[in-house]
């Protein structure tokens, strides 16, 4: 089975989080997810994330440090995903290269249907609440 390394990050803006919705035509349909994408030949896993994020969403934001790494097997891959903390410092998000994008409170987390990969990292933002707006990892 192919193994496939994969950026997302948590996204924060005053007090709010980015979360993005994949789009019906791809794997894991309409699920949410932490923006980001597979990693790419030559890059480093900052260099991805911020790529991806400007690609998909087009935004800057700044990369700090790693926050989960979740190792899950899908029925046809397994992937690595890390996953870090990051701060939005520029842009307005716009559904580039997603379905639909929202800025959310903490505790709207549990109304979203996640891929089953980010279960551990919802748990993590929600265990941790408000204080994640004052950490970088
Ligand atoms: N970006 C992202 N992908 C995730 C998350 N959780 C999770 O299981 N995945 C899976 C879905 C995909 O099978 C795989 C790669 O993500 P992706 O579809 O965003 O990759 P990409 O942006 O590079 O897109 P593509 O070029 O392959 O179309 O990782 C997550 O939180 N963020
Ligand atoms: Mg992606």
């Amino acid at each position: 089975m192919e193994l496939f390394i994969v950026t997302a990050g948590v996204i924060r803006k005053e007090g709010r989080i980015l979360i993005a919705q994949r789009y019906v035509k791809t794997d894991h349909a309409l699920k949410w997810e932490f923006p980001g994408g597979k990693l790419e030949e030559g890059e480093t896993p900052e260099q991805c994330l911020t790529r991806e994020i400007e690609e998909e969403l087009d935004l800057r934001i700044e990369v700090k440090d790693i926050f989960k790494v979740v190792y899950h097997r899908y029925v046809d891959k397994e992937i690595l995903l890390l996953c870090y903390l990051c701060n939005c410092i520029g842009g307005q998000a716009k559904a580039i290269d997603c379905h639909d994008f929202r800025w959310i409170d903490i505790e709207e987390l549990k109304k979203y249907d996640f891929v089953e990969a980010d279960l551990p990292i919802v748990e993590k933002i929600l265990s941790l609440g408000e204080h994640i707006f004052e950490i970088d990892g």
